[in-house]
């Protein structure tokens, strides 16, 4: 039986993959030790990111292929909409933290949004798919772990756990499914292709980590 494409973009992008879920953003935030003042930053580049990813599965949901797939596109941007930017809202208030006060247009964050609303606007529905794939599977494997730690700031320990709970997972598991029923029928180059957009993500995300410490 042939390997699955999820599989195969995980195995193919193995090292990418493990440098970002052990990038020292995520360790620091299981060894509860991430500098306030790189979770602040983060937040701000964060929420700018949330922003952009209602508009890359915007694309996603004009690009699916069935009205099922429509249809849970449409809830994954109600809960963008409405649990994940309602949590940048709250959380900017509660720290006094005044977002145009950060440089988002900065090259490593920049780097990311374009690169992530490149693959939305110009590429096909699964380009959209293996790239956030990418992003969600990757932030659902650090935030398993890091959930079952101590986290003393009560926003970031909210942030984790946004993203190890069983909504998130579902949701990480539905972009996985989708990209194995279609990888049964696409050929080697394609397979290969959508495996390279997994990995050039990692890249990206590994960047706009980075960010949060300058
Ligand atoms: C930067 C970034 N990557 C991935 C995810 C997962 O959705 C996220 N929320 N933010």
């Amino acid at each position: 039986m042939m390997q699955s494409l999820s599989d195969q973009m995980l195995e193919e992008n193995r090292d990418i993959f493990d440098a970002m879920v052990h990038h020292r953003f995520v360790e620091d935030i299981k060894a509860d030790r991430l500098p306030v003042a790189a979770f602040e930053r983060y937040l701000v580049f964060e929420g700018a990111f949330v922003d952009t990813a209602i508009a890359i599965f915007a694309y996603a949901t004009a690009k699916a292929e069935t009205m099922a797939q429509k249809r849970w596109l449409i809830g994954v941007l109600d809960a963008l909409a409405n649990q994940q930017i309602a949590y940048f809202e709250k959380t900017f208030v509660v720290r006094g933290i005044d977002p145009a006060s950060y440089d988002t247009s900065r090259e490593d964050v920049a780097a990311f949004r374009d690169g992530m609303l490149a693959i939305a606007r110009n590429g096909g529905f699964l380009d959209t798919i293996a790239a956030m794939f990418a992003a969600e599977w990757m932030y659902w494997t650090w935030s398993k772990t890091a959930s079952r730690c101590t986290i003393n700031d009560p926003l970031l320990k909210e942030w984790v756990a946004l993203h190890a709970e069983p909504a998130f997972e579902a949701q990480a598991r539905w972009l996985k499914t989708v990209l194995d029923e279609a990888g049964e029928t696409l050929d080697a180059a394609e397979r290969k292709r959508l495996s390279m957009i997994f990995g050039l993500v990692q890249r990206l995300e590994i960047d706009f980590h980075e960010a949060a410490y300058s």
